[in-house]
């Protein structure tokens, strides 16, 4: 008998499970002593339920009842809070205040597959309630339970949605153009923002002015006078909405002593669907994921048509813990934990830990050094490390990564950041900020064929209803199809690709190519271009927003592109 728990899941020793026990009752100690009442919701819940928020977070386990309902073990509580509230609860004057500790369940996506998949939720919601003071309630419980977990050194970066919501509906541009910037938002991928920007009115882009506003909205960080910033942008477009309320819950904040502990932060809202007004996540030093996050969402709760305002917040003890024990990842050198309050510029390495970069190795890397190193890093020994996978040098440290894997360690936190072509993002879909398009290693993604094949591959098909295609990129080679809405049968290979049609394996492979030379050479032909791909360079998404050197290199690196790329025009 195999006696392993379910991957994802595992037992809890008597040691942890008291440190659980000792936290979870002061948390629900300190929330009751604010007037929230203790409320348990069911573990499977109807997938409608749960979509009627937007996105929902993948739930590993769902199945049909009896009935015939596709039901899933909840992925998250908030929506099943929403629907008691506008059933059960509707007639319950306010404002509610509510509490909650249960079990949801996670899937991790792609390569991140070691992370558990059951997960403790500790939250709070507050039904009835509006304004600065009752925003600031619930950001000062998400503190206060922080700190009770013994994770006090969380960061909370916050931001409003009301803003870009008004600069989209002001703006005039296509639907279809604004749904592409929500998504460019929500996938934190400012290359795309930047491209969509960039296409122009013309294109059922927005004006100029707003295209811009949208533009630069994500890029605004820092204290207090980030608020002033972003009014100083969007107050000439009349796009002000909710900012007014923002500042008043900051101060409100910072009356509360909390003033140390704030990031205002407008890339925070990428990661929300549903909310309404003021969005916060909570960051633990030298961890890769958030421990917590929350907002406002007036509108998700509208029992009889009549919204209900409505704000709340959910941390994962598990994650709680783990930041208040540690210390995030091993690092090297520095002291881990220092780098919670969000930093200067600067790579001097003398107070902060160095700031780890995953570095391809392979075709991409003589570039992506060159690139590092014009941005003005110390890149002494990287270019020429031999068996060395980490390379150490004053404020920085690369870790030389196959391109593949970079995603994973960027997304996990195992790196602050990295480089690597578009393609291995696509395939990877990582939880990561996209920054800045380096240029290079320009290749695109073709579906090819062996020469005077097609007459085959057509029979093939006609015959079986679908071809076989081989590729490195299975995500990106489905995608592709679905698009097609062609029905395909993908035949995962590691390399050398091109010899599965040679073979018989496969009729077609979808593939990289830069010169044809391969192609050219094994007798193959292109019959569709699927995608082209450049390299990028991106950042973990808690360090983006506490690690203020992240942006400073995005910048140097996007202004050694635009350099180039005008030396190019000119030679012209
Ligand atoms: N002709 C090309 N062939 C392969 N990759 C290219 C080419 N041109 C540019 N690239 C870029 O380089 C990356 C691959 O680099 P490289 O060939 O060194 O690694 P790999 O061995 O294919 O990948 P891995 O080791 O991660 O499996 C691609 O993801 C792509 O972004
Ligand atoms: O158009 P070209 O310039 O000839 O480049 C294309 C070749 O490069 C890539 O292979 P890679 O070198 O990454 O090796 P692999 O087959 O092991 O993936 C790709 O899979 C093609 O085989």
């Amino acid at each position: 008998m195999d006696l392993a728990t379910p991957a994802g899941f595992r037992d809890v020793l008597p040691d942890e499970a008291t440190a659980r026990e000792r936290i979870a009752r002061a948390v629900q100690d300190a929330f009751a002593a604010r007037g929230y009442a203790p409320i348990e919701t069911p573990t499977l819940e109807i997938m409608d339920v749960m979509r009627a928020g937007g996105r929902v977070s993948a739930s590993p386990f769902k199945l049909f009842d009896a009935r015939g309902d596709l039901l899933a073990m909840r992925p998250d509580v908030t929506m099943q809070v929403a629907r008691m509230c506008a059933t059960r609860l509707v007639d319950e004057p306010g404002p509610l205040r509510l509490r909650y500790m249960q079990r949801v369940f996670r899937e991790a996506d792609g390569s991140m597959r070691a992370e558990a998949r059951e997960m403790t939720q500790i939250g709070i919601e507050c039904v009835g309630a509006s304004g600065a003071e009752a925003d600031a309630e619930v950001v000062g419980l998400l503190a206060e339970a922080l700190s009770l977990t013994g994770a006090d050194e969380c960061m909370l970066a916050l931001a409003t949605v009301g803003v870009l919501r008004a600069l989209l509906a002001a703006c005039g541009a296509s639907a279809a153009w604004k749904e592409r910037v929500l998504d460019a938002y929500h996938r934190s991928n400012f290359v795309e923002l930047d491209r969509l920007v960039a296409e122009g009115a013309g294109d059922g882009g927005a004006p100029p002015v707003f295209a811009e506003a949208i533009r630069k909205l994500p890029r605004i960080r820092g204290g207090r006078e980030a608020i002033g910033e972003a009014r100083a942008l969007v107050g000439p477009l009349g796009c002000e909405d909710g900012l007014d309320a923002f500042e008043a819950t900051f101060d409100a904040l910072e009356r509360r002593g909390l003033g140390g502990r704030l990031l205002v932060d407008f890339s925070v809202m990428s990661s929300f669907d549903y909310y309404t007004g003021l969005v916060f996540e909570a960051y633990a030093p030298g961890m890769g994921t958030p421990v917590g996050s929350g907002g406002r969402y007036d509108s998700t709760i509208a029992p009889r048509g009549v919204a209900r305002p409505a704000a709340g917040f959910a941390f994962f003890l598990e994650r709680a813990m783990e930041a208040a024990s540690a210390t995030g990842r091993p690092r090297a050198s520095g002291r881990p934990g220092e780098n919670a309050a969000p930093r200067e510029g600067s790579f001097d390495g003398a107070v902060d830990p160095p700031l780890r970069i995953a570095v391809p190795k392979g075709s991409l890397n003589a570039d992506a050094v060159a690139a590092l190193a014009a941005a003005g890093l110390d890149v002494t020994g990287l270019a020429d490390p031999g068996r060395a996978l980490i390379v150490r040098n004053p404020g920085v440290e690369y870790v030389i990564v196959r391109p593949t894997d970079a995603p994973a360690f960027v997304a996990s936190g195992a790196a602050d950041c990295g480089i690597c072509g578009e393609d291995s993002l696509l395939e990877a879909e990582p939880d990561v900020v996209e920054l800045v398009d380096l240029g290079f290693g320009a290749c695109r993604f073709v579906v090819a064929e062996p020469a005077g094949a097609a007459a085959d591959t057509l029979e093939h098909q006609r015959r079986l209803g679908s071809i076989r295609v081989a590729t490195k990129y299975p995500r990106i080679a489905a995608a592709h199809y679905a698009r097609r809405g062609a029905q395909v049968e993908i035949v995962k290979l590691h390399g050398n690709i091109e010899l599965a049609p040679l073979t018989g394996m496969a009729e077609r492979i979808v593939d990289i190519t830069a010169t044809g030379t391969t192609l050219r050479e094994n007798d193959l032909v292109v019959v569709e271009e699927v995608l082209s791909s450049t390299a990028r360079f991106f950042s973990n998404t808690c360090a983006f927003r506490t690690d203020a050197r992240i942006m400073h290199l995005a910048d140097e690196l996007a202004r050694n592109v635009r350099r180039s790329s005008t030396a190019r025009e000119e030679r012209k």
